[in-house]
């Protein structure tokens, strides 16, 4: 059962606390040994922020993210969201995976996907066309309704899953490295498809990815992870304007600086580990 908790009342935007990570510790025990994949995070998403988490390949972002989630118990330390202890998945969440092979039923189309969690809700059958019909058209998908995820692209299944997401409308939404299985042309749309959604819908937004470009692109703010056992290393505001494109975003100096500044905490971090 949930609690209610004391919690931190203002993010680094400016904006009410809605997600509180306190002090997280996770060590995974088994078969005679022990990893302690995350050895302290904390760090505060302000309502409405959309907030990137990146680190090097097996820094527990994953880890962190399931514990978020609540599909996996801190060893020590606590999630808190909107005032409550996180012990079990909330009902406020929703979350996009990486394999979207495996989180969307082949068996199903496209709608009944997208339907399932909202019958889970026990949402009248009215309200869930509406929700359907309103986030199958919002990324661009309204006319394969009825087709099964298998008959779709990767990048269209991925868009399939981030409906699914929006239609349960979340109060946050966690994304797990979304877009690392499609190519380079599909991940900039879908990049620019989270901008834009969240820009229209305003759902608090947390983005855990292993590309640097990925989290300064779609940040106001990222999260800098170290190496495993990981530790919060920055906590860098992303001043780009906030209507970004692909092009001239890109290009512009000051994404190079904070790109610059992003790598190069990691590069140093990733030094550090190997000197220990
Ligand atoms: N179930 C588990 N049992 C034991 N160790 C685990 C388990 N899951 C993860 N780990 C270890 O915890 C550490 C962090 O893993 P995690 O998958 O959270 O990292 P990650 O940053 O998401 O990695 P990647 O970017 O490669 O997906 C790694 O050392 C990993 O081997």
């Amino acid at each position: 059962m949930s609690s209610m908790t004391q919690t931190q009342t203002q993010s680094r935007t400016g904006t009410e606390v809605l997600l509180d990570v306190r002090g997280v510790r996770k060590v995974y025990e088994g078969h005679g040994r022990s990893v302690e994949a995350v050895r302290d995070l904390t760090f505060a998403v302000g309502k409405g922020d959309l907030v990137c988490v990146v680190g090097p390949s097996g820094a527990g972002k994953t880890t962190l993210l399931k514990c978020i989630a609540g599909l996996l118990a801190p060893t020590s330390g606590e999630v808190v969201l909107e005032g409550r202890a996180v012990n079990g998945p909330p009902p406020g969440m929703a979350v996009v995976f990486q394999e979207y092979g495996r989180s969307l039923f082949p068996w199903m189309t496209v709608r009944k996907n997208v339907e399932l969690p909202l019958k889970q809700k026990k949402l009248p059958k009215a309200r869930r066309e509406e929700l359907i019909h309103t986030a199958l058209d919002a990324v661009g998908l309204a006319d394969v309704q009825s087709a099964y995820p298998w008959q779709l692209s990767g990048g269209m299944q991925q868009r399939v899953a981030i409906a699914r997401a929006i239609a349960y409308e979340p109060h946050i939404l966690l994304m797990d490295e979304p877009f690392a299985a499609v190519d380079a042309q599909t991940r900039a749309d879908l990049e620019d498809l989270v901008r834009s959604l969240w820009h229209r819908l305003g759902v608090t937004t947390l983005f855990v990815t292993h590309d640097i470009d990925e989290a300064v692109y779609l940040g106001q703010r990222v999260l800098v992870l170290s190496s495993s056992p990981t530790v919060v290393l920055d906590d860098v505001t992303v001043d780009l304007p906030d209507e970004r494109d692909q092009l001239t975003t890109r290009s512009s100096s000051r994404f190079a600086e904070l790109r610059g500044h992003v790598f190069e905490q990691i590069q140093r971090a990733k030094k550090h580990k190997a000197a220990a």
